[in-house]
């Protein structure tokens, strides 16, 4: 293992009923609330009248920015920046979402800035400080309720890129796993994805003496793999919503990367084709994963063996290290397209037009990869393996 040293400040509310808990956590930090959210779901399914009901009892004075992306613009983390600025808001509220739950990390440390926040986002300025928030999640994907990360689309110049500072930790997060009952199963789908990926990044990662950190892996990508098959049929089970949405959580919170650096490529990697093309995160990660684990296969072939054995219990008998990994790779293909995730970029009309594009996207800061680090002829054989 590395060096390190761990905190994670967030407050984790997790549970049926733990909503009411709203008017414990408000009152701390003020009175104006500038409440966040997304399309209108929390409208339909009757949270947002839950949520504006519990604000009401704790006498905050709620400002409301409704409309929020998915794949979050900054057009949108502006319009809040001067929400807060103007309403003088000592505490924003994210009931969504990651792509809310971003968008209000941006809000909370560009309303604490006089330039524009995108300069954190292209590493020009670092947030020196930043509003409270909490969340409400209604989306098992990102971890974003429970770390500091956030993704940002600037749709003026087509780019979409994570930022992150110490000072945009949610305060405080609540998890009731009933509020992804209205999660349609495309969308399930593709948080199952996002948290899986999230794993496999750390998993391939060049540390040594990380056997508990590997093991945790293992076992929150076998409990997704349990669990995702009988959760696209049954959509409003409580113990299966329950079971995905810690592992959400805990696949992208700090917990099973201490002591390592993961990969972290084929974020990169799909950020730039949901920049061009606005395609669900989690759809472009079950095409890009597959394709980027075959590229590197050869990197550490003991690791892919590991996991092929671990994870998906390939008979490793007779076979050489790349085999075994090669049938681990096509077993999570064949697990993702069971559940109903693509697996081409054609599947999204996406054809090679754009594959210089987006590889320069891709390269913005550089060579990239904590397991191997990736030039530009390495994106290129990637993304035109995905067509
Ligand atoms: N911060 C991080 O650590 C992190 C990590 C990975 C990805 N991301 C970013 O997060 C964004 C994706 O977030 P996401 O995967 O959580 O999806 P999302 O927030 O974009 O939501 C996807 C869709 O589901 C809808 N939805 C959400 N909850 C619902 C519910 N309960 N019922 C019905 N509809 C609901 C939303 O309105 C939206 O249309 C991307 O921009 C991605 O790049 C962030």
């Amino acid at each position: 293992m590395k060096a390190f040293e761990f905190r994670n400040p967030t407050r984790l509310i997790f549970g049926k009923g733990q909503l009411e808990l709203l008017k414990r956590e408000v009152p701390k930090y003020g009175k104006r609330v500038l409440l966040v959210y997304g399309g209108g779901s929390i409208k339909r399914s009757g949270l947002y009248d839950q949520v504006i009901g519990l604000l009401r009892e704790s006498d905050a004075e709620v400002t409301e920015l409704p409309g929020v992306e998915p794949n979050p613009r900054l057009s949108t983390v502006h319009k809040g920046v001067e929400l807060c600025k103007t309403n003088h808001i000592e505490l924003i509220l994210a009931v969504g979402g990651g792509s809310v739950i971003d968008c209000v990390k941006a809000i909370a440390a560009g309303a604490k800035y006089d330039g524009d926040m995108w300069d954190f986002v292209e590493r020009k300025a670092a947030p020196q400080d930043a509003l409270p928030f909490g969340t409400v999640l209604t989306m098992a994907a990102t971890g974003s309720e429970m770390n500091s990360g956030s993704v940002i689309t600037n749709e003026a110049t087509q780019e979409k890129m994570g930022w992150g500072s110490p000072l945009t930790y949610p305060a405080f997060s609540i998890l009731d796993p009933t509020f992804t009952f209205t999660l349609p199963k495309d969308q399930t789908v593709y948080g199952m994805v996002d948290m899986m990926s999230h794993v496999l990044e750390h998993y391939f990662h060049l540390e040594t003496n990380t056997p508990v950190q590997l093991g945790w892996c293992e076992t929150v990508l076998r409990t997704v793999i349990d669990t995702a098959p009988k959760l696209v049929e049954d959509l409003e089970n409580y113990e299966l919503r329950e079971a995905i949405m810690y592992c959400g959580t805990m696949a992208l919170n700090g917990f099973l990367n201490m002591g390592l650096t993961g990969d972290w490529a084929t974020h990169n990697i799909e950020h730039a084709v949901s920049a061009v093309y606005d395609i669900p995160h989690g759809g472009g990660l079950a095409i890009i994963f597959p394709n980027w684990m075959k590229h590197n296969l050869h990197v550490k072939p003991e690791r892919f063996k590991r996991l092929a054995v671990n994870v998906f219990n390939v008979n490793p008998e007779g076979k050489s290290d790349e085999q075994v990994g090669e049938e681990g790779i096509q077993a999570l293909r064949d697990f993702w397209s069971s559940i109903g995730a693509p697996s081409r970029l054609a599947d999204y009309d996406i054809g090679d037009k754009d594959i210089e594009l987006m590889a320069d996207k891709a390269m913005r800061f550089g060579p990239f990869g904590g397991f191997n680090k990736l030039h530009r002829e390495d994106v290129v054989a990637i993304y035109k393996a995905s067509l």
